[in-house]
């Protein structure tokens, strides 16, 4: 298991991890999603050791990184940009791993047709394609069996077969007891494989549930209105306590009331109507929804009413 309490990062004056508490369970395929820039591999590579907190702490079965005694049979990981020389090839790689951290050699094998490598083991690592880079990455993270498994954005560069292979792996991973931490900035990619997400935006915790309560967060639910006259209905329905956002065609999203309300409050003022449908948005959507306004790289999409800050 993982703690994380309190966890901070700043480089110089930017905060990119911002007192993040949480718990990662073993037998659990963790989903830790956000936006770019969101603090997600920097908070892995805290986990890792590889940078050090501003604040807080991080242990793992109680123990910092730094302490464990046999590290890669506690936390296996695949951080992007991992260095391995190029000249070698898969196998070499592995083997070279696995003999000074003491691993018997056939588990180099094991890993090399586990992650469907046993055909190219001969090859050196500069002639391989990003997803097979991939691939040698995850057989690196998984060669001392670890309790924990740590991957950042692994589904960078793998084709379908191999997106369908390491959902599958994963899942029989957290069958195994493991703890499963897998980075993305892809809902729809999270979706199919997590039990439960954390999702981070500008270093903040946004969010830490399981996915099915995350599909039922009443924050997802919303009414679509089409009118004549936006900014009286808007300040019609937020005196209501309603929540609005406008997107650039000039749709208004409604939280907080339910359509019939809506409905007869425009009737009461005459105001009509073009559109009106109850939404329940995918989680993709939700989570767009969640980090809008949270980036460090904006897009254009949907925008704030002016006034009214997003939650
Ligand atoms: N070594 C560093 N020096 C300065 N700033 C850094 C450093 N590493 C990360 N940052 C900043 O910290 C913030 C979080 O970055 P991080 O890479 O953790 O985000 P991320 O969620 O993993 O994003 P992505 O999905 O784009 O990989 C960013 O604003 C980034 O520029």
């Amino acid at each position: 298991m993982i703690e994380i309490k309190n966890l901070t990062k700043t480089f110089k004056d930017k905060i990119s991890v911002n007192q993040l508490s949480l718990i990662i369970h073993p037998g659990v395929v963790t989903g830790f999603l956000g936006p770019n820039g969101a603090g997600k591999s920097t908070t892995m590579k805290m986990i890792l050791g590889l940078t050090n907190p501003s604040e807080g702490s991080v242990t793992i079965d109680g123990q910092s990184y730094k302490d464990l005694k046999q590290p890669i049979s506690k936390v296996g990981a695949l951080i992007n940009g991992d260095a391995v020389n190029p000249k070698l090839t898969a196998k070499q790689h592995l083997e070279l791993i696995a003999a000074a951290s003491g691993i018997p050699e056939k588990q180099t094998e094991k890993m090399l047709i586990e992650t469907g490598l046993e055909n190219v083991k001969h090859k050196q690592v500069n002639t391989f394609s990003l997803g097979m880079k991939q691939r040698l990455g995850i057989a690196t993270a998984l060669l001392g069996n670890p309790e924990t498994v740590i991957l950042d954005e692994p589904f960078n560069g793998l084709d379908v077969d191999g997106i369908h292979w390491l959902r599958e792996l994963t899942k029989k991973l957290a069958q195994n007891g493991k703890a499963v931490l897998i980075s993305s900035h892809l809902m729809s990619e999270m979706q199919m494989i997590a039990d439960r997400m954390i999702i981070l935006a500008q270093g903040n915790l946004i969010a830490d549930m399981t996915v099915a309560e995350l599909a039922e967060t009443s924050l997802g639910a919303y009414v679509k209105v089409r009118c004549e006259n936006n900014e009286e209905l808007i300040s019609l329905l937020t005196e209501k306590g309603a929540d609005i956002k406008q997107n650039k065609n000039k749709e208004l999203h409604v939280h907080h009331l339910e359509m019939k309300q809506i409905g007869l409050l425009a009737k009461e003022k005459n105001l009509a109507l073009y559109e009106l449908t109850k939404v329940q948005p995918s989680l993709e959507e939700l989570f767009v929804e969640l980090t809008e306004g949270k980036m460090d790289y904006v897009s254009t999409g949907t925008t704030p009413v002016e006034g009214r800050e997003l939650k």
